[in-house]
């Protein structure tokens, strides 16, 4: 397996930044060419309600929930070859309207959709893109190792890998992004970063692109080229519905269509051209001079009243498609009207089938292939951040430190007790360090996961196990770099299998901590209650882990054995050093009763251990390590399958 996994690894890290000229072969091209079909969107009655707490609205309400309507009655039709911009005041439901479009965020969602006349179905959202407001990365990657994972990710099977890097390569060319190919998207401008982030979407070639806001906190420049890039794609055919705020003039008249939305109802739907005639019309005139945008916001922005009346004129207004010209009012010659269900048969006369078939998969690529991409993702992602100077710096100074202190123990009897407080010390600092960043990694996650499976790109089992496979081996590194040097140092027991005894156990222990982390990572939405949780469970798994208290409470003592994963190791440990016969020089008596009136004499190996009380045998104490950590990372994966700890907002 590990020879698969490298070689995919290669194949993301690797990215060619010469081969500019690579093209699809024809048989890729055919096959991208059938994912883009012309798409019409038509929607009516669109309702989205939502019952939501209310104290959240009215702090005295008694009432349990209030209904919020966040979406009421907006219809509309956007075709292949526009841009269609959505704009409103904050909250009008812009973000709302293009997640319901998207089939994202259904609950409480009441309409209709159809993707030319075919009504649309959970398994058209593949031939959507989704671009969210926020540029949410992996930003220590490449923009060509972000682009080459999500193609290999999202395009199908049926593409070779050669197509798909070509396609990754038409993408880059495409959003104009080749300078910073190679760049960490860390680094990125706020412009190039929105540019990725539409990138990410446009590799599956989606006939449909929807972009929440893609030009807010861009520079007006930035902004021009955003849109022009949105112009380029339209231009072949892609139907794009963007929203978007306070627009300069010269991007608001470059839309194709203008959707008005005022808390959730539609205010105006037509022209950019045309808006400023309609509200003319309807009695609000735009002083002279002004951005028509900057205008429309103003007016919607400034007073309730004026945003009802616009709603009831709108209402009044909106249907007439089935009229003539001559019967249309003066507001409605500016307003493009509602479809009604003959605008939907008779449109778009491709009758291609956009629902998958029974037959296809849902998944572009198998979960083998999928947990290799993500392995290799992930490797190249830990390995950046575990093996960083600072880290590498910490794990030599804490090293050579333990070492010093516990610098070559004689084998006598004053040095019993050293050797177990060395082991013991040991199991809390790298343990300790693992289950943290174990405690950090699924929320540091969350987002860019949720987002690219919002998208169908993989499934969560393959992210759980591509993360469980090339984490663990990675953490292990530094505490067996650290482990080793101090070992040696303190000269605990030169027998080399014994060494690798007692490493294994050091091992296991920090494995079944980052479990334990990941764990609480999986289970709380906060990391402050994740770490609180972890800090009192870790704490008191140490405090009775052997080595602090010899007489505990009997009624405690029964539960030590299923809540310290501390007591295993360290019982384990201290058997494993003193396993192999070995005579220790007596010194005083204090802690062999053998040597009180023996001062000069040897005890042997068993007699050391008898001081310890240890009681489960190596096998027992490794099996039962073992089932714990198995029960953290199952226990860990159900809590990630079961509580969605993503947008609190449905
Ligand atoms: N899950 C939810 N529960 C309750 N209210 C919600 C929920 N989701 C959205 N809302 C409310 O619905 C309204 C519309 O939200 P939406 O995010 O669509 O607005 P927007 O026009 O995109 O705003 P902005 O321009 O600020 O992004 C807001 O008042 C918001 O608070």
């Amino acid at each position: 397996m590990s020879s698969a996994m490298g070689h995919v690894n290669a194949a993301i890290i690797e990215v060619n930044p010469t081969c500019k000229e690579s093209r699809l072969s024809i048989d890729g091209d055919q096959i991208m060419n059938d994912l883009t079909a012309r798409i019409t969107i038509t929607f009516r009655d669109i309702c989205k309600k939502l019952d939501v707490p209310a104290k959240i609205i009215d702090p005295n309400s008694k009432a349990k929930t209030i209904q919020q309507t966040l979406l009421d009655d907006v219809s509309g039709q956007i075709h292949p070859g526009e841009i269609c911009a959505l704009m409103g005041p904050s909250g009008s439901g812009k973000t709302t309207l293009l997640n319901v479009l998207a089939g994202r965020k259904l609950e409480g969602v009441s309409g209709t959709i159809w993707l030319n006349n075919q009504v649309y179905e959970k398994n058209m959202k593949r031939m959507f893109g989704y671009v969210l407001q926020e540029d949410i990365f992996f930003e220590e990657l490449t923009v060509k190792q972000q682009f080459t994972c999500t193609a290999l990710l999202r395009l199908p099977k049926s593409l070779s890998k050669k197509d798909k890097l070509a396609q990754v390569e038409h993408v880059v060319e495409q959003l104009r992004l080749e300078k910073c190919s190679n760049t960490p998207i860390k680094l990125l401008s706020g412009g190039e970063k929105k540019r990725v982030n539409i990138g990410t979407e446009l590799l599956t070639n989606p006939s449909v692109l929807f972009l929440d806001e893609p030009t807010s906190g861009l520079d007006s420049t930035s902004a021009v080229l955003l849109i022009s890039v949105l112009r380029e794609l339209a231009v072949k055919g892609k139907t794009i519905l963007t929203s978007i705020h306070q627009p300069s003039s010269q991007i608001f008249q470059s839309f194709d269509q203008l959707i008005l939305l005022a808390d959730g109802k539609t205010i105006f739907m037509g022209k950019p051209g045309n808006a400023l005639a309609y509200c003319s019309i309807v009695g609000y005139q735009c002083p002279p001079q002004y951005n028509p945008a900057d205008f429309l916001m103003d007016l919607v922005n400034q007073d309730m009243s004026i945003r009802e009346n616009l709603k009831e004129i709108y209402v009044q207004n909106r249907y007439f498609l089935s009229k003539n010209q001559s019967e249309l009012t003066e507001a409605q010659k500016c307003l493009i009207g509602e479809p009604t269900e003959n605008e939907i048969d008779s449109l778009n006369g491709n009758n291609l089938q956009l629902a998958l078939q029974k037959k296809e998969n849902k998944w572009p690529i198998g979960f083998v292939r999928q947990t290799m991409i993500l392995f290799s993702r992930n490797w190249l992602l830990t390995s950046k951040s575990q093996f960083s100077k600072l880290n590498i710096i910490q794990a030599l100074c804490i090293s050579i430190l333990y070492g010093l202190l516990w610098l070559r123990l004689d084998f006598r009897e004053d040095t019993l007790k050293d050797r177990s407080s060395f082991l013991f010390f040991m199991m809390i600092f790298w343990p300790l360090e693992v289950c943290f960043q174990g405690v950090l990694s699924i929320p540091s996650e969350r987002a860019v996961i949720n987002k690219e499976r919002a998208s169908g790109s993989f499934r969560l089992s393959a992210y759980y196990v591509a993360k469980c496979l090339s984490e663990s081996p990675l953490k292990l590194v530094l505490p067996t770099v650290s482990f080793t040097i101090a070992y040696w140092m303190a000269n605990l027991n030169p027998y080399f299998p014994i060494f690798l005894g007692i490493l294994a156990f050091l091992l296991l222990i920090v494995l079944v901590a980052e479990s334990f982390g990941v764990l609480l990572g999986a289970l709380f939405r906060s990391v402050a209650e994740a770490w609180v949780t972890g800090n009192v469970f870790l704490i008191g798994s140490l405090l009775v882990g052997g080595y602090f208290i010899d007489n505990i409470p009997s009624w405690l003592k029964v539960w030590i054995k299923w809540i310290s994963f501390y007591k295993y190791t360290y019982d384990a440990c201290l058997q494993l050093l003193f396993m192999n016969e070995r005579s220790y020089q007596c010194v005083n008596g204090y802690t062999i009763e053998f040597c009180r009136n023996n001062t000069n004499g040897t005890f042997t190996n068993h007699q050391a251990l008898e001081i310890f009380h240890v009681n489960a045998s190596v096998g027992i104490n490794f099996l039962a390590l073992f089932g714990i950590l198995l029960l953290f990372r199952i226990s860990a994966y159900i809590f990630l399958r079961l509580i969605k700890h993503g947008d609190a907002r449905a």
